[in-house]
Formats: C-alpha cells, structure tokens, sequence
C-alpha cells in the first residue's frame, strides 16, 4: 500500500512553492491516491522564467565550465545518496518493476549528470588559420555561451530518464531551466529539485512548475517571450503544437517525438537471442517507450517458429506488483492511456488481426484490478495499411508480418509517418552494413535494442521529432556559439 498522501510543490528562484490549486497523483498499481500536486498558474510559471533570467545575470551565469562539471557531479551524488527514495517514487508514479527503476530510469538519472558534466569540462571550441588577402594570418574561433532560460517539458513515460537526459546538459551549458514534468509522474521531478537545492544550486538556475499542456503549465511556459530554446519529448501531435508556439519568437526546438519502431527479424539471426530481444523491444515499461518495436517483420522460412516462440515468451511474462520477484511488467500509466491502448485491441479485432496471444485486461482478484494493468498482446494477419499497424499505440502490444526479400522489407520498414529506431537481428554482418543505412531512422541497433552510448546523437526522423541530442549534439542544442575572427 502507498504511504500517506504527499503534497508536491513547486520549486522557483530557490524555494519550495505551495499553491491553492491541486491535483490528485493517483496510483496506476491499483488508483489509490498517492498525493496532491500544487498546480502552478500564468503567474508562478511567469515568476519561474524571470527567477531563471535573473540567475543569468547572477551568481550562476558567472561558474566556468569546470565549476558547472563540479556541480553536475554533486547533484549526482545527491541523487545517488537518495538513490531508494527516487526509485520509491518512481515506482509509485508509473508503476513500473522495481527492478527496472534501479537499473534503468535512476541509474540513467545519475549517468546523465556524470556523462555531461565529463563532457562540459573536455569540450573544446573549434579553432581556424586563414591567410588574408592583405598577407595577415588570421585565425578564427568559437565560443559557446547558454540560450539562457531554456523550457523542458518531459514526458510519462521515463520520467526521470528523460528529465535528467535533458536537465543535464542543459545546466552543463550554462542554461537557466525551468521543468514541467508530466501531471502523472510529478515526484521524481520534485526529488530532482529538492536534490538540486541540498547541492546549493545557484537560486533561479533550475526551477520546476507542475500542471498540464494546454491552459496549464505547459502552454504558459513554451508561450513565455523570455524563454530562448524548448525541449520536448513526447507525443508527435503535441511537438507540433509546441512548434508553432516556439515559432513566436523564434525559439530553437529540440524534439524527441513519437514513433511505430520496427524490428526486422532474418532467418539466420541467432533464435533465441532475437526472441528475447523482441520481447524486450516490445514489452518493456509495458511498451511505453518510444523506441519499442510496435511492427515485428519476420523472414518467412522462420515465421511460424517465430510466432510461437514470442507468443510463448509473452504468455511467461510476469505481470503484477512493482516489488514482486521476477515481475517483468506492471501497469500502464493510467486508466486514461488504458482505455486509448484498449481501444486500439478493439480496433485489431475489426481490422481484422488474429490475436496470438492478449488483447485483454489481466484478472487479479485483488487491488490491482483497479489499476491500469493489460495484457501483453501479439497480433498477425494485418495489412500494412491498418490503422494498429501505422499508428503509435505506446502500450504492451506488436504485430507480426512475414517478409521475404531485403528490398521488401526496408520498403515495409521505411513505409511510416514516423522513424525513430529499428532493430535488426541477423548474424550476416555484410547484410547488417547493407542495410541498416537504408531505414530512414535516427538509430538503428543490429543484434540488440535500446544499448545505449550516451555521447552518441539520439532522435528521430519526420514525425519522430527533430534535431539531436546526446554527446557534443546536446552541447550544440544548448549552446549559442559565437564565432570571433581576429585580424592581427
Ligand atoms: O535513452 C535515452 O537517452 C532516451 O532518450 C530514451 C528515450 C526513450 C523514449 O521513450
């Protein structure tokens, strides 16, 4: 069961925000309330961009790059000393196993920091000699200075994952933020700025306002003249909205949007190894991440075999409490997302699809019945043009068509709104350098999925968002360069 419901605030200029206007956190492990979130109005979100504008002219826009790597390093460490009650409130939020907090979204928190305040203090600017027409050798260089106040609007779905992939280098640059985490995964946010403030983080640098998208939060604070840069990760429909915002001003915009990932599966792949990758690739965080594999094309002469094993590994998943040994799977988000996912296995059913395995709501008999839990659910028998297999689903759930030619397959693949990650599983490498540069995608993983190189550009291609981050791209993203050309 929860503890005592909490009140969640906001956190602005250095000090900690209570407002009269609250909403419930409720848990999607069985809807119990798991605290009150203090909405932040036009006013407080104004308040949060000025205080991040004045730390521009303070204490804050004075620390070199190497005092901005050192406090990366300490907020790392406040997250590390605090490591159980993030994956606590995490866990609490989403759901999800708890294994999977430790491993995966906490771990990542303290990896961001580290691997931006690492590559802050190394990051070297671009240098150039040129001889003039006049004789002189004149040479030019770059430096990097901060946007300023830069707006960060994170998603759901790996809340502090994606919070810190963002926070990170956004402070390593020097940046003011101000973060508007999601209304259903408000506490790790909170954590965060309670880190921040032990670590002593100049008053303004990082300011957090809780609420919604539209006449909420959200709009006020992408609406904000004052705000220089956005970044955003989550639902493509919602980036575009952002975009046009950002236009007003015209802001720069970093973009991780959504996505229906394909995993492509050749007969000569090692089985087993390609069987549980998928399983991975479509099931993990019950499918709520935007790389998972949503499309499944398996090359014909191992189809069959193909779909009884997967169906076979899905129907062993454990599905139940975060805390529980050896469960794979939790819950959705929440009902709402529920009821969306739900709409689309009805919607398999009357395009059509044969249902391998799923398509419904697990059975507990106790308090998780009134969470949003579902089935892990595999469909065959689609036409590329069904509306479940060309529209992100975001939940536990893939469909699987067999394929008998390369030049098919990187067709089917390549025939979407979205790209943003495939994988590919074949022990033929001449195939794998063939083709991989042919899916038009930010990423492609060849024998594994969602490995990560965190100095490696990350995002995604048409609806799947714009510009990249990760490594020196996210120094450019959250860096103004200015280029000085000396004449002697
Ligand atoms: O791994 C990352 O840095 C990242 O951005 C993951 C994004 C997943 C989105 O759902």
């Amino acid at each position: 069961m929860n503890p005592s419901p909490v009140l969640l605030r906001n956190y602005i200029a250095g000090e900690f925000v209570t407002t009269k206007t609250t909403f419930a956190n409720i848990s999607p492990v069985d809807g119990t309330l798991i605290g009150h979130v203090c909405e932040a109005d036009a006013d407080l979100v104004d308040r949060a961009v000025r205080a991040g504008k004045a730390a521009q002219q303070g204490p804050w826009g004075q620390y070199s790059a190497a005092q901005r790597a050192q406090l990366l390093h300490k907020i790392a460490d406040g997250i590390e000393r605090r490591f159980d009650e993030f994956v606590a409130a995490e866990v609490a939020d989403t759901g999800r196993p708890v294994h999977q907090a430790r491993t995966l979204d906490i771990a990542r928190g303290v990896a961001n920091f580290r691997t931006f305040a690492e590559l802050i203090n190394q990051a070297g600017n671009e240098c150039f000699e040129m001889r003039a027409a006049d004789g002189s050798d004149v040479f030019s260089f770059s430096v990097r200075k901060p946007h300023g106040v830069v707006a960060i609007i994170s998603p759901w779905n790996l809340p502090m994952l994606l919070l810190t992939w963002k926070v990170a280098p956004a402070m390593a640059c020097g940046n003011s933020v101000v973060i508007k985490p999601s209304e259903d995964t408000p506490s790790t946010a909170t954590l965060l700025a309670e880190v921040m403030h032990e670590a002593g983080v100049p008053e303004g640098a990082f300011n957090l306002v809780h609420g919604f998208g539209p006449n909420s939060a959200g709009e006020y604070l992408t609406k904000h003249p004052d705000i220089d840069a956005i970044t955003f990760t989550g639902e493509s429909r919602t980036g575009a909205t952002i975009m046009k915002v950002a236009a007003e001003g015209v802001r720069d915009v970093s973009f991780e949007l959504g996505g229906k990932n394909a995993a492509v599966v050749f007969a000569d792949c090692d089985f087993d190894a390609a069987v549980a990758g998928v399983i991975r690739s479509s099931f993990t965080n019950s499918g709520q991440v935007c790389l998972c594999s949503e499309r499944v094309y398996v090359e014909r002469p191992i189809f069959d075999r193909f779909v009884a094993a997967l169906k076979q590994a899905a129907e062993n998943l454990k599905i139940g409490y975060p805390d529980e040994d050896g469960v794979n799977m939790g819950s959705l988000i929440s009902h709402k997302h529920r009821d969306k996912v739900m709409a689309y296995f009805d919607l398999a059913r009357d395009e059509g699809a044969e249902v391998v395995t799923g398509g419904g709501i697990p059975n507990f008999g106790d308090e998780r019945d009134r969470g949003a839990y579902v089935q892990p659910t595999i469909w065959t028998g689609l036409p590329d043009d069904a509306r479940c297999v060309r529209e992100e689903i975001f939940g536990p759930v893939c469909h699987i068509a067999p394929f008998d030619t390369e030049e098919e397959v990187i067709r089917r693949v390549n025939d979407s709104a979205y790209g943003l990650a495939t994988a590919v599983w074949t022990r033929d490498l001449r195939r794998a350098h063939s083709i991989t540069r042919k899916f038009h995608v930010g990423m492609v993983w060849v024998n594994t999925w969602f490995l990560r190189d965190l100095r490696t550009p990350f995002g995604g291609v048409r609806l799947s968002g714009i510009g990249r981050e990760g490594g020196r791209h996210s120094l450019d993203f959250y860096s103004e360069i200015t280029t000085i050309c000396m004449h002697p």
